[in-house]
């Protein structure tokens, strides 16, 4: 996997999952009710590097990503976290400047130290050949949470205040841009071999806000980890972003883009793939379908995209309703594929 990120040639496809450890996975809805609570199991060193490893154990995947969550960062910037059973998660809403003279940045590495120490487990109990991913949000994504205090379908509570103040707006993504430095810095420190950035609602954005609110702070975010880790292998998901993932694939630097499902492989290979790694982008809901309209979107992904530098992937997360065999065997299709 560090390989294809590096542009250098690999002898099989790398391939992990997004959201590979999670509900659908009846060992991890077991050490979930062991923890309690999902933040209490994210801060649980011993339990979430036992829900990192069951997809590697289950699949021998080629790398493990580290448990825990993107709105691990407001918690520990000291906002209301809580993730409610069925309802997702809920935060009480940053909706004024002054708000954000109460979140504590110099906190934020201190309060997340059972993460690092999640990966300093992983670190150990990986084999070498498997490579460990450290993660956090994008800051637009992140902000998203934290304005509108939930998931929403259309991020309309962080659009409006974006438009309505920008200058303020400009604050919330600065302090998440120091604060996703200084967590993946971090991470990587603790024994992360590579980052991934997810911008889960990039697409919502038009042009002139996608380039300041997730172009932008991403290039800055990448800038400043290779400052200190020169080589690191960054990956950005700018879900939603279409076109604009050209320059954003350029202009951040990034070592690879992951496609969302909506994104043409052979768009792609056309127009990504000379600047960055591609990973991708097979619809979540295929692998819950399975069968022979799953093979064969797989088998047109690799196609079209395996030629150069390719991560096997899906366009967004798995959904808790997959059938696990459904992965074993997307996971033997892809390694059993020619190159
Ligand atoms: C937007 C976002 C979040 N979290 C994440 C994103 C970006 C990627 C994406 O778009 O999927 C990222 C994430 N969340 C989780 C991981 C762990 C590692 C992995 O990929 O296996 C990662 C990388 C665990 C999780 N994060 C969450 C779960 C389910 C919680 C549970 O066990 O009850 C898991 C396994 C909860 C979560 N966390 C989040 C939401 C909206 C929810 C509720 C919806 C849902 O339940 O899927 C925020």
């Amino acid at each position: 996997m560090i390989r294809a990120l590096k542009g250098e040639p690999v002898d099989r496809t790398p391939i992990w999952l997004m959201r590979q450890a999670g509900r659908y996975l009846p060992e991890y809805r077991k050490t979930r009710a062991e923890a309690g609570s999902f933040l209490d199991l994210c801060y649980n060193p011993e339990l979430a590097e036992e829900v990192s490893l069951q997809p590697i154990r289950r699949y021998g995947l080629d790398a493990a990503i580290l448990f825990s969550d993107i709105l691990v960062v407001p918690d520990a910037l000291g906002q209301e976290v809580a993730f409610k059973e069925g309802e997702g998660p809920v935060l009480a809403p940053i909706t004024r400047v002054e708000q954000l003279d109460e979140l504590d940045l110099g906190g934020v590495v201190e309060r997340l130290q059972p993460v690092y120490e999640t990966v300093r487990r992983l670190k150990r109990s990986l084999h070498a050949e498997t490579a460990l991913i450290g993660f956090a949000g994008a800051p637009w994504t992140v902000a998203t949470y934290m304005v509108g205090g939930r998931g929403s379908p259309d991020q309309a509570a962080a659009k409006l205040w974006a438009y309505r103040a920008p200058e303020a707006f400009q604050k919330l993504i600065d302090l998440l841009t120091e604060a996703t430095i200084l967590h993946l810095s971090a991470q990587v420190e603790a024994g992360a071999e590579l980052v991934q950035i997810f911008d889960t609602w990039a697409g919502s954005l038009p042009e002139t806000q996608f380039r300041a609110y997730s172009l932008a702070p991403t290039a800055k975010i990448v800038k400043a980890l290779r400052g200190k880790f020169p080589g690191l292998p960054v990956i950005g998901f700018p879900r939603g972003s279409g076109a604009l993932a050209v320059d954003y694939a350029r202009d951040t630097q990034l070592s690879g883009v992951s496609l969302d499902t909506g994104v043409s492989p052979a768009w792609a290979a056309k127009n990504l793939q000379s600047i960055a790694c591609v990973q991708g982008n097979l619809d979540p809901l295929l692998l819950v379908a399975g069968g022979e309209c799953m093979r064969s979107a797989a088998n047109h992904i690799l196609d079209t995209l395996a030629g150069g530098p390719f991560i096997f992937n899906l366009g967004h997360g798995i959904v808790p309703q997959t059938p696990p065999e459904h992965v074993a065997e997307l996971v033997e299709l892809v390694r059993s594929a020619k190159r």
